[in-house]
């Protein structure tokens, strides 16, 4: 298993393709980042082997592979059953040995930058983090503060990002902590997966404005809790970790529901159908959402045997959307599209995610002609007819799904660096491609 590098934006611009029919597909969409790489975490502190079948295969769960081997992890691929890549078997990471001094490679993963380090101070030595020039300009000041207040001692040369050095000693006293999450739900998710390993387990409070994504954390405890964690999160902005094993597991991986998002899209742009077989019927990934969100912009929805349907209509209608967390740059690339005005509300902490999100949304959209204007906790989007341009990705996988969902319909877009989906979906310019074939066989202008 080879690290993938970000790919930067050296590559040719991506010629988006442009459908003049309704697409008519069925994807099968690989699985989730934000559960694998839960998973991968704790498998490396469980109490024995454990199996991810069907895991995600990309750059940040290769990120979060190498450095749970760093951290003295094994992690073997196995022949598995899944359509994008082998199974894993992890064997937990040995506390009772020492180990050298060594070097994580966050790339521009939150889940790597935020739920490894304290993985590294459960460990003996030095570990030392950093990650692509962007990573250096992502919100860390909790997850350090936080690896403070219990003990452990960091280096981040007073500059309260990446990079720094963490000083592991083995054991983690625990306890209660205050920390504010405002800045990403990340943090908090961190430390209750590595809470269970330390001495006095973890209560950890919540102070300050509103935490975002607060479905990334349901996911959080619900993986706990299914490794048989003792977790308390009855009292809002309150979460009780007991302290013990993390049982071992063999467990399937979900698809991942936010990168069915443009896929899902793409019925909307063309006005077709789009189905995605091995849908949950319960899950607590945030891309659940598509469910409640697609029919807003006037998609309609079914589901049956687990699989997801989306149809689009005549046009894309606008909505208010509060609290799409990861959704937002699919669905502000729909509302680009649409015949009405949309809002974006409460996601002011995209500006940390891997580009400054709302202000790269702005430019893009407006670049290629649209009327997009930023507010403090989100995005407004009016309709406007959308011209043939460059929609530049800022090294973020969701900017070029959100430049491909337009240049569905608008002729001539092209995207700076599709390669850039490699983060979460290295597929995804080829199920694009067999996508957007199965709209070319039906009759130009049928839309
Ligand atoms: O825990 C996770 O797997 C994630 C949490 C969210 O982070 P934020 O709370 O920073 O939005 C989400 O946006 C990110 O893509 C994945
Ligand atoms: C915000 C995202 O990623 P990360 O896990 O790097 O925070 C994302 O995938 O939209």
């Amino acid at each position: 298993m080879t690290a993938i590098a970000n790919t930067g934006a050296t590559a040719a611009p991506w010629d988006a393709p442009y459908v003049q029919a309704p697409v008519d597909a069925t994807v099968r969409i690989p699985a989730s980042k934000s559960l694998t790489n839960r998973y991968l975490v704790l498998a490396a502190l469980a109490d024995g082997p454990c199996r991810l079948r069907a895991p995600l295969h990309s750059r940040d769960s290769r990120l979060m592979v190498d450095a749970l081997r760093a951290l003295g992890a094994g992690v073997e691929e196995v022949p598995g059953s899944g359509a994008y890549g082998p199974d894993l078997v992890v064997t937990p990471i040995d506390r009772s040995g020492g180990s050298a001094a060594m070097d994580i490679d966050c790339g521009l993963a939150g889940t790597v930058m935020r739920f490894v380090p304290p993985l590294a101070a459960l460990g003996n030595g030095p570990a030392v983090f950093d990650g692509d020039p962007a990573a250096r300009q992502r919100p860390m000041g909790p997850t350090i503060a936080a690896l403070r207040g219990l003990g452990v001692a960091v280096d981040d040369g007073g500059t309260n990002a990446l990079p720094f050095t963490v000083q592991g000693v083995g054991t983690v006293a625990g306890g209660h902590l205050v920390i504010d999450a405002s800045a990403s739900s990340q943090f908090v998710s961190a430390l209750l997966l590595a809470g269970p390993a330390f001495t006095n387990g973890l209560h950890l409070e919540h102070s300050g404005p509103p935490v975002p994504s607060l479905d990334h954390i349901r996911m959080t405890v619900s993986v706990l809790r299914d490794a048989g964690v003792d977790v308390d999160d009855s009292a809002a902005d309150h979460w009780i970790v007991q302290p013990g094993p993390i049982r071992a597991f063999d467990v399937a991986i979900e698809p991942d529901l936010s990168n069915a998002g443009p896929f899902l899209a793409a019925a909307l742009a063309t006005g077709g159908t789009v189905r995605i077989p091995g849908w949950p019927e319960q899950t607590t990934q945030v891309g659940d959402q598509w469910r409640t969100i697609l029919p807003r912009l006037g998609a309609e929805v079914s589901y049956a045997d687990g699989v997801l349907t989306v149809t689009g209509g005549a046009g894309i209608r606008g909505a208010d959307l509060a609290d799409t967390s990861e959704l937002a740059p699919t669905a502000a690339a729909l509302c680009a599209l649409a015949e009405e005005p949309s809002r974006l509300t409460g996601i002011a902490h995209l500006r940390g995610h891997e580009t400054d999100r709302l202000a790269a949304l702005v430019t893009e959209i407006n670049r290629l002609g649209g009327d997009a204007e930023e507010t403090p906790d989100g995005l407004i989007i009016r309709p406007r007819p959308l011209h043939a341009g460059l929609f530049r990705s800022y090294a973020d996988h969701r900017m070029a799904t959100a430049g491909a969902i337009i240049g569905l319909a608008v002729q001539g877009v092209q995207v700076e660096d599709i390669g850039t989906t490699s983060k979460t979906m290295p597929e995804f310019p080829e199920l694009w491609r067999a996508l957007c074939a199965t709209a070319s066989s039906a009759a130009a202008g049928a839309r």
